[in-house]
């Protein structure tokens, strides 16, 4: 196993989606009815991802946040939205928007366990994740159904990656090694 790889992770969404349940969940598989409307907290947890240990901080935030303060922090973005309540969408596109920089985001639509009030269908949510840009996943922190967990993990993966692309030594390109070979031939020739 490779060594441990920090990813910073914010969670995000309006007021009552969810963040603190989603987190909760991932963190401890468990559900708690009633959370305070959350001070934002930070969480430390490591996962296992293709072999390689992460280290994931998790920043769950109040959700009134509109500054895009988060970004300069951010490795990447559990964006959150309720199924059951349309305007969590909007606003859930709305800031991604605020980011600063490109940031691996998935979209996560909470409480499905309420499908009889739900009002943003599966379809409409992979839709909105296209074109954010984002993985999608839907999830129920309250009964654990859905892809809760795989959406850390997505973020996690995808971070890494971007990280060890960025690492990778250029190649260099065709012309400079057409040039090289020439100045070689010039430098015998002259000689
Ligand atoms: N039925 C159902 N209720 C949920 C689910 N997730 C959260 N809730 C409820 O939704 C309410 C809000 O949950 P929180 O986790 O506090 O939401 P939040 O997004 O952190 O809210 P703020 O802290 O105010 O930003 C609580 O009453 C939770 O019990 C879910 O999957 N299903």
């Amino acid at each position: 196993m490779s060594t441990s790889t920090d990813v910073r992770l914010a969670v995000l969404g309006c007021a009552g989606v969810g963040k603190s349940a989603v987190v909760v969940r991932f963190l401890t598989n468990r559900f708690i009815w009633e959370y305070d409307p959350t001070l934002e907290a930070t969480y430390k947890h490591e996962v296992v991802v293709d072999e390689e240990t992460i280290s994931l901080e998790i920043f769950d935030t109040a959700g009134q946040d509109e500054s895009g303060s988060w970004t300069a922090w951010a490795d990447a973005l559990l964006l959150v939205y309720d199924i059951t309540e349309r305007a969590s969408l909007t606003h859930a596109s709305h800031i991604k928007a605020l980011a600063a920089r490109p940031l691996p985001v998935v979209l996560l639509g909470n409480k499905i366990d309420l499908e009889h009030t739900r009002q943003v269908s599966f379809e409409e949510g992979e839709q909105a994740a296209m074109e954010l840009g984002a993985g999608f996943f839907e999830c129920s922190a309250c009964t654990s159904e859905g892809g809760l967990s795989e959406a850390f993990l997505e973020l996690a993966r995808e971070t890494r990656r971007i990280r060890a692309a960025q690492s990778r030594p250029r190649r260099r390109s065709s012309t400079t090694h057409v040039r090289q070979a020439f100045s070689k031939m010039l430098t015998k020739i002259g000689s």
